[in-house]
């Protein structure tokens, strides 16, 4: 093993101390203290353009931050107001398929934890399995399934920082039943069309999936399968930050031998640009509901 802490297997090396002095950078050239994280998945970017009194990151100018690598990921932090909500969004996000370790991954959701959120909102673009899903429709997660973790990497693997969190830690109620309501409601009182309620299955990528995985995903009870948020979800869960989490789903996935369905991560893009007016206007009507949110 190489010692230059980005193999996948490299042990986390950062210290609560060390995440602190990435939040003290940031704390440095900005007044605000963000209440609610917000992690933009792929063709979901547009988001930050409703924010206000912005102060913008690129990743590549935080010290000691990874860099995002995936087409649709702009890769920057933005710090500022949504639907008068004080918040840190990340536009784009890092995944394991890029080759970070998933300690790297995940970060970020340390630095907003100290940062001061208590809340995160997390979207990405996935493959629908549920045969009633259309493209364009959008999934709230109720529960997950990571393959990723189940196959043995998790972002909590390494010493465990105690001042973010226990050694071991319940995930079993990681989508805030509040707030999943909450999230109800606002679509409803948009009167926003294909709304669904699944389980998100989590692959390692790069490669999309076989027929049979996803039958078995499908037996398994996934509603749809993508590259990313568990991780961030688990590590969220670990320092007591709520979450939420969508799903654009983007394409409908290949379950039988016939050739059709082929998912491509153009096509991806391309949707998450058709639905993003509704997508933002779920998105800034949320936060603002959010505003009154009394995180228990
Ligand atoms: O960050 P997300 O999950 O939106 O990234 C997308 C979806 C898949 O993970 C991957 C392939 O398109 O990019
Ligand atoms: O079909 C998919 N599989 C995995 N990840 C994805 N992200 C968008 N669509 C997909």
């Amino acid at each position: 093993m190489c010692d230059n802490n980005s193999c996948v297997g490299c042990k986390n090396p950062y210290t609560y101390e060390d995440v602190e002095k990435i939040a003290n950078f940031l704390r440095s050239k900005v007044d605000i203290k963000p209440r609610i994280g917000l992690v933009c998945g792929t063709g979901l970017g547009g988001i930050p353009a409703l924010m206000t009194d912005t102060v913008t990151f690129p990743y590549g100018e935080i010290p000691n931050f990874p860099v995002s690598t995936v087409a649709g990921h702009d890769g920057k932090l933005i710090i500022g107001y949504l639907s008068g909500t004080p918040i840190v969004c990340m536009q784009g996000r890092f995944h394991f398929f890029e080759g970070y370790p998933l300690w790297k991954v995940v970060l970020p959701i340390r630095v907003m934890k100290i940062l001061g959120i208590s809340i995160l909102v997390l979207s990405n673009a996935a493959g629908g399995i549920n045969s009633s899903y259309s493209i364009g429709d959008i999934m709230f997660l109720k529960d997950h399934i990571n393959f990723v973790a189940l196959g043995g990497h998790n972002p909590l693997q390494g010493d465990n920082e105690e001042k973010f969190g226990p050694r071991f830690v319940a995930i079993n109620d990681s989508y805030d039943r509040e707030i999943l309501k909450l999230a109800k409601n606002t679509a409803k009182e948009l009167g926003i069309k294909g709304v669904q309620e699944g389980v998100y299955c989590c692959i390692g990528g790069p490669s999309f999936e076989t027929v049979a995985e996803l039958r078995a995903m499908k037996m398994l009870g996934g509603d749809a399968v993508g590259m990313s948020t568990v991780h961030e979800v688990i590590t969220a869960m670990h320092c007591g930050i709520k979450c939420f989490a969508f799903s654009l789903i983007t394409n409908k996935c290949p379950m039988e031998y016939d050739g059709k369905n082929t998912p491509n991560h153009e096509e991806i893009l391309d949707v998450g640009k058709e639905r993003q007016d509704d997508v933002r206007k779920f998105v800034e009507r949320l936060f603002k509901n959010l505003a009154q949110f009394k995180v228990k």
